[in-house]
């Protein structure tokens, strides 16, 4: 297999696994710790919602709001150069063409609702799909105060058009942590323990990306027509937010802490506007989940939650 068929699209894997990012810090407060919940559905259907007013609101004169874990996610998009997939050298593709593939995410400590970070990122993933090209990010974010670890994201991406860049009869295909370390799952052939349906609102991905994915994919019809939609789509970060949101509803009694590890893969894009309806089957410590757009009856994502301690009432 030899170059790409995107012209521009060329990936030197040598150069891409060798590269090293800056170290890069970044401040937020609960005001954007806030914003993100609202982008992510939190109270949209219920504005006094008592498992989700605590995100947006100092409910009860609780002294910090309480965070989602998936506020995390935000952290690989703090980087001073934006995206962190661009300025790689080796990495070529063509931007309007990328799509968020997966994202796994471990959180080691409770997440304050303002703080300094300190991410350090790297490449920790490249394989050639033929069709496509995949890089796996890996960001490691600490609080700049203790030093402490705080969490750890790996984002996929999937680069359409970019593959074909392996110079053997073998794809190429290289990771620098265990196979392992996701937990492997099938979607269960059950019944579902819960099912949560949620409508995403016809606005949602331009309230979405005031949390730092400024992608135009997600806001401009134009652009979304390059990229082979008919109209700007979900990010995938904003439907894996509202995904959680349900789960820690459903199984952790509201509280965002109890999550220790999130993974999911996107399956389909998600127009803004459709209706989200995710099934769960609780597999202590783990709950499985696949979400659906009813309005397509289609699978646009699935995956896990790892969790600290399941109530005893479920
Ligand atoms: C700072 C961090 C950067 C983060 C990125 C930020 C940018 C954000 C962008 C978005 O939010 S885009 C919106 C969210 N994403 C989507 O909507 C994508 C939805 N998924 C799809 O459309 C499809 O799944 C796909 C990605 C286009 C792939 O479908 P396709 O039919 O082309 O693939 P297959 O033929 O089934 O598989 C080929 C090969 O690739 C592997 N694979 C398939 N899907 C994924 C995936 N989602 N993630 C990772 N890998 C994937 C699949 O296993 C096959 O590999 P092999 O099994 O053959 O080895």
């Amino acid at each position: 297999m030899e170059s790409s068929s995107i012209s521009g699209s060329k990936i030197d894997p040598k150069l891409v696994l060798s590269h090293k990012f800056a170290e890069d810090e970044f401040s937020y407060s609960e005001r954007d710790v806030a914003i993100y919940a609202l982008g992510v559905g939190a109270c949209g259907a219920d504005a006094v919602d008592t498992k989700e007013l605590h995100y947006v609101y100092h409910r009860d004169g609780q002294p910090f709001i309480k965070v989602l874990p998936t506020f995390v996610s935000l952290f690989p998009f703090k980087k001073s150069n934006g995206l962190g997939l661009v300025d790689v050298p080796g990495l070529n593709y063509e931007p309007s063409l990328l799509l968020h593939g997966q994202q796994y995410i471990e959180v080691y400590r409770p997440i304050p609702s303002s703080g300094t970070i300190i991410n350090n990122a790297s490449i920790a993933g490249l394989h050639d799909k033929g069709k496509a090209a995949i890089v796996e990010l890996e960001t490691t974010s600490y609080l700049k105060e203790t030093g402490e670890i705080l969490c750890m994201n790996r984002s996929t991406v999937f680069l359409r058009g970019a593959g074909g860049f392996s110079d053997s009869s073998k794809p190429y295909s290289y990771t620098t942590y265990p196979p392992n370390q996701i937990f492997r799952f099938s979607i269960p052939k059950s019944k579902p323990t819960v099912v949560y349906e949620d409508r995403t609102q016809n606005s949602q991905a331009l309230v979405y990306r005031l949390s730092g994915d400024y992608n135009p994919l997600h806001s401009d019809p134009s652009i979304a027509e390059i990229a082979r939609f008919s109209r700007p789509i979900q990010h995938g970060l904003c439907t894996l937010g509202f995904v959680i949101r349900a789960v820690v509803k459903s199984f952790c009694n509201g509280e965002p802490a109890a999550v220790k590890s999130i993974f999911g893969r996107f399956l389909l894009h998600v127009y803004p506007g459709e209706t989200l309806v995710t099934e769960m089957w609780l597999q202590a410590p783990r709950v499985i989940y696949q979400t659906k757009v009813k309005e397509r009856n289609k699978a646009v994502l699935s995956g896990y939650v790892e969790i600290k301690q399941i109530p005893s009432s479920l």
